[in-house]
């Protein structure tokens, strides 16, 4: 559906994407992950023809680019980071308008429109004025106009930013129930990990312009940082056997161990029992579960979070009991 060679992009001195290889196949869902000025939206916006590559190639829905504009257009949807809608029209004319653009008859714009406004939920505020709708459901209609002519592949770029947790959950489920739904190829850039880490099945991170890493959210989770037991003894002599006794890599801070495993739900029961087999039972468990963020400070020494790159706080999956 998208291969690219080499793409590139500079603007004067700014080298904004920096030789990327991308390859999606039909029916991916693909999250673009990255901070601020990574290079996301202008990967985004040479895929959709808006602006010419510097130099590399890239071929969308079978057709490059640059040569041959009018045919990727046709088979893409774009819903760009603005407010594509307008504001005096009822949402469900300014679909049928935008099917029309499309060169669509009438009648299938308007069947088009009245079946995605039922598979976006939009059914109450179609016949309402664009202007005056909130914040969510403007999203979902822009979403909805990017996918009025049926594109085989849709572009989202942050199509979350901006929006409240709760909206932006329901966005989410919206997104994901209409690639059930219709078997769209989906390419989303996000900033906010849980974003990248819930929907998506394959996360691309980029870094200055570069894809530094490509792959599911759990292998990019166990290969690049694995998960953590943080052990906690009463005394630390009892630490220090405890750590003797222990094969895994770890640490030791006083009364405290940090041992790296692979897959810590299923390890602690029996490392729990095997401590207290040899007489130095744990006196605390706290089993640390790695974020996208964790692979991204990993990855380049830098927090996504950093300078406000994601505001989403990430659920860790922390739980501390008594052993
Ligand atoms: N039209 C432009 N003229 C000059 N520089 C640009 C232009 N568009 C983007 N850039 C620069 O290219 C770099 C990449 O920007 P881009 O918008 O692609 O990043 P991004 O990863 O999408 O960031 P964000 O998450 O903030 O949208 C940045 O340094 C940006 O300032």
């Amino acid at each position: 559906m998208i291969e690219t060679h080499e793409l590139t992009r500079h603007f004067k001195d700014v080298r904004a994407v920096q030789g990327i290889d991308l390859t999606v196949a039909p029916g991916e869902l693909v999250a673009l992950l990255g901070p601020n000025g990574a290079g996301k939206s202008t990967t985004l916006r040479m895929l959709t023809t808006l602006i010419a590559p510097t130099s590399g190639t890239a071929r969308v829905a079978g057709f490059d680019v640059v040569r041959r504009q009018r045919e990727v257009r046709q088979r893409i949807g774009y819903i760009g980071q603005g407010n594509g809608a307008g504001h005096s029209q009822r949402g469900r004319d300014e679909l049928i308008s935008q099917g029309r653009a499309y060169g669509m008859k009438v009648v299938a714009a308007r069947r088009r429109a009245a079946e995605l406004i039922d598979s976006l939920g939009l059914g109450e505020v179609a016949d309402r004025t664009v202007s005056t709708l909130s914040g969510g459901q403007r999203r979902r209609l822009d979403i909805a106009m990017g996918l009025i002519h049926a594109p085989e592949l849709l572009f989202l770029d942050e199509p979350s930013t901006g929006l409240d947790p709760q909206n932006r959950a329901n966005l989410q489920e919206h997104i994901l129930r209409l690639r059930e739904r219709h078997e769209t190829t989906i390419v989303l850039t996000t900033h906010y990990l849980d974003e990248a880490d819930s929907m998506a099945e394959r996360v691309i991170v980029i870094d200055h312009g570069r894809i530094i890493a490509d792959d599911t959210p759990a292998r990019l989770k166990t290969e690049h940082v694995g998960d953590r037991i943080i052990l906690g003894f009463d005394h630390e002599v009892d630490a220090a056997a405890a750590a003797a006794s222990i094969a895994h890599p770890l640490r030791r801070h006083g009364t405290r161990l940090t041992i790296s495993v692979p897959n810590a739900p299923r390890l602690v029961p029996d490392l729990l029992e095997d401590l207290r087999a040899a007489g130095v039972p744990a006196a605390e468990v706290e089993v640390r579960r790695p974020t996208l963020d964790d692979v991204f400070l990993t990855l380049t020494g830098r927090s996504l979070r950093e300078g406000g790159a994601a505001a989403e706080t990430t659920e860790r999956d922390n739980a501390l009991v008594e052993a």
